[in-house]
């Protein structure tokens, strides 16, 4: 499990451990880090050409540091001062070393332009932990520039612009090509906005894990994933591995149906019962003939359907009156429900449909969310960990938000972050298959929190083995490939 932890937590657990070490050893030990993966990253050491933009704060004097180490082995070093005053250690240390020092606001703009495009290397140690706010100049500028360079661009401890305790970006931004972070990871880098401009994370142990807290902020890794996932044992019949029932479509929209089920057939849930009206019905029928299916009168229940461990409720089934009574016939059942997609605006226009007993968790996108939260999406867009916070505590449910990091909330517990995924997931009904694997999950005896945490990471793992990943070719993936490559995933998942 990856925990994330906020600046001042880190801020905290630094305090501790320097008051047991030397002066300044804590910033060698990072300053040691940073240099050798830039000198990994250099064609060559010798005569490389590197850049190290340097703000007024310690994340100035790790990068000047690291720098100098660069300088002594041969590379050619130029700093760039943005704060009115640098890192008096590590300044003096790079001049020592040979390096050479430009300041940001008196300096020859082309110049300084023209050696941030075309350095091999360009350190960002504008701002770390101790950045608050936009950017201000010329730090924003430099930010900007780093978009423009040739070589490879690598953060200290945090890209420069990221709120390193919550992802949020309020202005201009260092796009890292690496981001080398120290003692722990921060939550900010693990939530987009914040995330998508790290690059590869490379966390670099100074010592800090004695003294970090129980962290807000956790991810699984695929050995976490597997060690949760339901396996049948000799004893597994299809009731014991759980049968999901599946409230989803309407004869408008019958795809939604046909992904949910797929999701949850695929993912491996024991039995599908599939409920709703007929064009639905037949068209479930038709692609997963595993499903057993009932047809609902406009109107009716799920009292005819059968017994099941967890239900799905949401996916195409419209929001009239008839889809209303639907949703209330399946929210008053006693045993965990996940709603989705046409549920949640059900729900958002009914709060009174979420005054139940047995678990529920909802599963809506930023906009979806907006509408439960009276909040625009945009807004949540920008600040993902606050608003999924809110929608646990204020609604008493689990929310599993999805978007480009998505994350699950549960009052009382870390968020959970999920690191799989690929930007190629961003196409219609993916959201209804992802539906049904945390249906197929439930069902099998997970808790909320669990189902929908493993489903996040199995669905983006399947998304990214159907759409290929950067150096393997890449193409873009339809929701139905998703369900398809599900099992594929969850082997992926087990080996070893
Ligand atoms: N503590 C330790 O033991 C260790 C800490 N370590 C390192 O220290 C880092 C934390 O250092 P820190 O606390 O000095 O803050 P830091 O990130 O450099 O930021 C402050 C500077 O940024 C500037 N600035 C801020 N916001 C800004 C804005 N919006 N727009 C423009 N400027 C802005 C601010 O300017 P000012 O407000 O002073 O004008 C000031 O100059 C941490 O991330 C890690 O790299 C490692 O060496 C391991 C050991
Ligand atoms: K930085």
């Amino acid at each position: 499990m990856l925990s994330a932890y906020t600046s001042d937590e880190i801020r905290a657990a630094e305090r501790e451990l320097m008051a047991r070490l030397p002066d300044g050893t804590l910033m060698r030990r990072a300053a040691t880090g940073l240099a050798a993966t830039c000198a990994g990253l250099l064609p060559r050491v010798y005569g490389g050409r590197v850049v190290v933009l340097a703000g007024g704060g310690d994340n100035g004097g790790d990068a000047l540091y690291a720098g100098a180490a660069l300088a002594r082995r041969g590379a050619r070093v130029h700093a760039i001062l943005a704060g009115r005053t640098a890192h008096e250690g590590g300044l003096g240390e790079l001049r020592r070393a040979g390096g050479r020092v430009a300041e940001a606001r008196s300096g020859d703009a082309v110049l300084m332009e023209d050696l941030i495009v075309r350095a091999d290397l360009v350190m960002d140690g504008l701002a770390g932990i101790g950045g608050a706010g936009p950017l201000r100049e010329p730090y924003a500028t430099l930010a900007r520039l780093c978009r423009r360079a040739e070589g490879v661009v690598v953060a200290v401890d945090v890209p420069s612009g990221v709120d390193a305790s919550t992802g949020e970006v309020a202005g201009e931004a260092v796009r890292a090509d690496v981001t080398v972070t120290f003692g722990a990871v921060k939550i900010g880098l693990l939530i987009d906005p914040g995330a998508s401009h790290v690059g590869a994370l490379t966390p670099f142990d100074i010592g800090l894990r004695p003294w970090l807290p129980e962290p807000g902020v956790v991810a699984l890794t695929g050995a976490d994933v597997a060690a949760r996932l339901p396996r049948p044992g000799p004893e597994s019949d299809k009731y014991r591995r759980g049968v999901v029932g599946v409230v989803a479509g309407s004869d408008r929209f019958t795809g939604a149906a046909v992904l949910t089920v797929g999701g949850a057939v695929r993912a491996g849930a024991g039995l599908v019962r599939f409920a709703s009206s007929a064009e639905p019905v037949a068209r479930v029928r038709a692609r997963w003939p595993e499903a057993v299916t009932t047809v609902l009168a406009p109107g009716e229940g799920i009292g005819e359907v059968g017994r099941v461990q967890a239900w799905v409720l949401g996916p195409g089934m419209g929001t009239g009156e008839d889809a209303h009574a639907l949703a209330r016939s399946v929210l008053g059942s006693d045993v965990p429900v996940i709603v989705d997609a046409d549920g949640l605006t059900l729900v958002a226009r009914d709060r009174s449909l979420l005054r139940r007993e047995a678990p529920t968790l909802l599963t809506p996108h930023t906009g979806e969310l907006g509408r439960l939260l009276g909040v625009p999406s945009g807004e949540i867009e920008a600040a993902r960990l606050r608003h999924a916070r809110r929608a646990a505590e204020e609604l008493s449910v689990t929310v599993l938000v999805k978007g480009s990091t998505t994350l699950v909330a549960e009052e009382g517990r870390p968020v959970r972050a999920n690191l799989t995924g690929t930007p190629w997931l961003a196409t219609g009904g993916t959201g209804d298959v992802l539906a049904g694997i945390a249906g197929a999950f439930l069902a099998a005896g997970m808790t909320c929190y669990e189902a929908a945490s493993c489903a996040a990471h199995v669905h983006g793992l399947a998304a990214r083995m159907a759409a290929g990943g950067p150096g393997e070719g890449e193409a873009p993936v339809a929701a139905l490939d998703v369900a398809l490559e599900l099992p594929a995933a969850l082997r992926s998942l087990t080996v070893g």
